[in-house]
């Protein structure tokens, strides 16, 4: 059992059909008609206590319902859900207790009080100890440098800041679980670097588990070791980044800079980009080694220094969406 057991879940939801003219509207009050759209179907897995986990998938894929029945807001139509041991939607208020939430498209403080005092209503809230209240505070105005904004308002705070608020707010009760939805989502590069080493800590240094959903696959990059990648409410994919690279990621880039601007006649790659001496060569790692390449490339001309690049993740998840191909 790990500390979140998903099993067979699924969640549809009941769309009003829309009835034609006056007449349909007069008939839809009697007589009301569904559409049954199924956001998740079937979905199953397991997360141990202290993993990172990126919860990832194209938009509409049934991410944000997963993440609502495991918080308890949406009650699943079928299968099981445990959380910390807790079926969420049963004990809403005790699972509230053993999570924290980030919404990185809305915030959860409150938008006209100073910032400082969203945390003072919260410590009301979670009834937290002084002690808890101040060591927590401290941590997170040291590392997240709160106090630059206590006083201001959150509806007036950066998406930055109000980001680093929301998450320290989250933090407060100290939760085993943290669910975070987009938290990087329209914040600049030193602000997601930011975001994401605060995250990386709290999970090395306080064990709590993380499920990450996020578009941006730097942040899965930098931070998960796993990743569930859904698509039309079904799992495609459970397990490690590296295994993906493996199976999907067969294109490389050889980076040469020649002696001088040569047009190169390359068998097994494509030239894909040429900047003066500077020459990109894309090629797939099954027919062609980069040796066998830059062998045929130096005997068209003086290599001055070469490099591989690795195929980036979204490009690979990318692929996998368009081709529709499913991993085991
Ligand atoms: N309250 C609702 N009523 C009806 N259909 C809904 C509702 N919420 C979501 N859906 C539908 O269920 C499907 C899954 O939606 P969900 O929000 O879980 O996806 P998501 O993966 O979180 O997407 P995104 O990345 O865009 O946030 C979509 O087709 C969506 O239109």
């Amino acid at each position: 059992m790990g500390i979140i057991d998903v099993n067979h879940l699924s969640k549809q939801y009941f769309i009003a059909k829309r009835q034609e003219g006056m007449w349909g509207a007069v008939r839809s009050l009697f007589h009301r008609e569904y559409i049954t759209k199924t956001a998740v179907e079937d979905v199953s897995f397991s997360i141990e206590a202290g993993e990172m986990v990126g919860y990832i998938g194209p938009n509409g894929a049934g991410k944000s319902t997963t993440i609502k029945m495991l918080t308890g807001i949406l009650v699943p139509s079928a299968g099981d859900v445990t959380v910390g041991g807790l079926v969420p939607y049963r004990e809403r208020q005790k699972n509230a207790r053993q999570i924290g939430v980030v919404f990185g498209q809305r915030s959860q403080l409150w938008w006209d009080l100073p910032t400082i005092e969203s945390f003072e209503l919260l410590k009301q809230v979670y009834a937290i100890s002084d002690q808890q209240y101040r060591k927590n505070m401290d941590t997170f105005t040291e590392i997240l440098r709160l106090d630059e904004f206590y006083q201001t308002p959150v509806r007036q705070l950066s998406l930055g800041q109000r980001m680093r608020a929301d998450i320290a707010a989250s933090l407060l009760h100290d939760p085993a679980i943290l669910f975070l939805d987009e938290p990087t989502i329209g914040l600049d590069v030193v602000a997601k670097e930011r975001m994401r080493t605060f995250i990386q800590e709290m999970n090395q240094e306080r064990g709590i588990t993380v499920i990450l959903t996020t578009h941006d696959m730097a942040d899965i990059e930098r931070l998960c070791k796993r990743m569930i990648l859904i698509d039309q409410g079904r799992v495609m994919y459970d397990g490690g980044l590296s295994k993906i690279r493996d199976r999907f990621g067969k294109s490389r880039i050889l980076i040469v800079d020649l002696e001088k601007d040569t047009q190169l006649q390359v068998q097994g790659a494509e030239l894909i980009r040429s900047e003066g001496n500077r020459k990109w060569l894309r090629f797939n790692r099954e027919e062609i080694t980069a040796a066998q390449l830059i062998q045929q490339v130096s005997i068209q001309a003086d290599i001055q220094d070469l490099s591989l690049e690795e195929p980036e993740i979204d490009s690979i998840i990318r692929q996998m969406y368009e081709e529709g191909l499913s991993v085991g």
